[in-house]
C-alpha cells in the first residue's frame, strides 16, 4: 500500500519534479488536482485535509493561504517548499544534515530550505558550530544559479531573451534568503549576498570566500575540510570533495537532475585565503530532492528512496 502525498502547486517547476519523484517512489504516490480545480480553494482545502502528507510548491502568499486552509485538528503533515515558513515559529527547518534526522522525522510542519541557503549553510553552519569560523564574521556569499531557480516566470524570460548571458540581481541587498542564512548558521550579522543567473536550466554554485588569516580563530583550509568531512561522513546526499584541487568547476547547460550536493574547501599556498564552494541542483537538493528526502524521513522510509543521486 502506498502513502498519498498531496502536491499543491503540482503544475509549477518544483511541483512537477516532486510529482516525478513521487511517481517513481516505492512507498508514496502523488495526489494532484486537475487543471480546472488546482487553484480552487475548496478543492485544495479538501485535499490538504484528507491526506497524511502535503507538499506546498507555491509562491509564498499561496503557501500561507494553504496552511490556513488546513484544519488545526487535521493530521496532515506539511512540507512547504516556499520561503514562507523557513524561520517561522512552530516550523522545523528541513535540512536534516544540520537540524537532525530525528527532528525532521517527528515534525508535522517542515520548511524546506531555499536553494542558495542550502549551499551556504552546508558550508558555513558546521564550521561555525565547531568554532572554526567566528559567528561574528561578516560573511559574503557569491552564487550563480540556473534559470529554473526563478520558476516559470524566469524560465519563460530566459527562453524569450536568449541573448542574456549573465544576470546579476539582488542588488538592493534584501534578498528573501537572508534571514534563513543568518538564523540557521547562527551568525551575529546578516550575510552580504550576491546572487546571479546564467543561461543554464538547472544547477548552481554557491561560494563563500574567506580571509582565514584575518580571523581570530585563524583556521587552516585543511582544518575546515577535515571538519566538513567528519560532519558529512556517512551522508548519502552530501559529499566533500577531497584530493587535488580541480582546475575548474563547471555548470553544464542541460544536466540530468541531481539530488546530491558536493562541498569543497580550496585554500591558497600561504594559508591566508580559502574559497568554500558548494555545487548542487537548485531543483534537486535545492528544492524537490530535499522535499522528498524530508518526506522519507517523516514517513520512516529510507532517506534516499526515489532520490536522483548521481
Ligand atoms: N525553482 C526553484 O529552483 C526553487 C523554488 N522554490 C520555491 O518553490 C515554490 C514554487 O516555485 P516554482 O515551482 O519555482 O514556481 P513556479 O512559478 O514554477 O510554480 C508555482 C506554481 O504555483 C501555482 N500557483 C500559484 N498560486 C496558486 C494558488 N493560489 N493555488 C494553487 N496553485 C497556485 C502556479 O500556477 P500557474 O502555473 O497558473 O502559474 C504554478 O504552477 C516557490 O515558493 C519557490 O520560491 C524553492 C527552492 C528552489
Ligand atoms: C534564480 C532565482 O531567481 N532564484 C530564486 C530562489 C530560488 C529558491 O531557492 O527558491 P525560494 O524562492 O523558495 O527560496 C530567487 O533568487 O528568488
Amino acid at each position: 500500500m502506498t502513502v498519498p502525498v498531496f502536491v499543491d502547486g503540482a503544475a509549477g517547476t518544483t511541483g512537477l519534479e516532486i510529482v516525478a519523484r513521487l511517481e517513481a517512489h516505492p512507498h508514496f504516490e502523488p495526489v494532484v488536482l486537475d487543471d480546472a480545480r488546482r487553484k480552487d480553494a475548496s478543492a485544495r482545502r479538501e485535499a490538504l485535509n484528507e491526506h497524511p502528507f502535503a507538499v506546498l510548491c507555491l509562491p509564498d502568499d499561496a503557501a500561507r493561504e494553504a496552511v490556513a486552509l488546513v484544519d488545526p485538528a487535521s493530521a496532515t503533515r506539511i512540507v512547504d517548499a516556499s520561503s514562507a515558513h523557513r524561520v517561522a515559529d512552530g516550523w522545523t527547518y528541513g535540512f536534516p544534515e544540520l537540524i537532525g534526522r530525528d527532528a525532521i522525522a517527528e515534525a508535522s510542519r517542515v520548511g524546506n530550505p531555499g536553494c542558495y541557503p542550502t549551499g551556504f549553510l552546508a558550508l558555513v553552519a558546521p564550521l561555525v558550530r565547531a568554532g572554526l569560523l567566528p559567528a561574528d564574521w561578516p560573511f559574503t556569499v557569491n552564487a550563480v544559479s540556473g534559470y529554473s531557480g526563478g520558476g516559470k516566470a524566469l524560465i519563460e524570460r530566459f527562453e524569450e531573451e536568449p541573448d542574456i548571458a549573465f544576470r546579476a540581481y539582488g542588488l538592493d541587498l534584501s534578498h528573501k534568503h537572508l534571514p534563513e542564512m543568518q538564523q540557521h548558521a547562527g551568525l551575529d550579522h546578516g550575510v552580504l549576498f550576491a546572487p546571479s543567473v546564467v543561461p543554464a536550466y538547472r544547477g548552481m554554485l554557491v561560494e563563500v570566500p574567506l580571509h582565514l588569516g584575518a580571523m581570530a580563530t585563524d583556521p587552516s583550509a585543511d582544518a575546515l575540510r577535515d571538519e566538513l568531512e567528519a560532519f558529512y561522513a556517512g551522508s548519502p546526499v552530501v559529499s566533500v570533495r577531497s584530493g587535488e584541487t580541480p582546475a575548474e568547476l563547471l555548470i553544464h547547460r542541460d544536466p540530468d537532475p541531481d539530488d546530491g550536493m558536493a562541498v569543497a574547501v580550496f585554500g591558497n599556498a600561504g594559508g591566508w585565503n580559502a574559497r568554500l564552494v558548494a555545487t548542487l541542483d537548485n531543483l534537486g537538493k535545492g528544492a524537490s530532492g530535499a522535499a522528498i528526502q524530508n518526506l522519507n524521513l517523516m514517513a520512516g522510509f529510507p532517506e534516499t528512496a526515489s532520490l536522483r543521486l548521481r
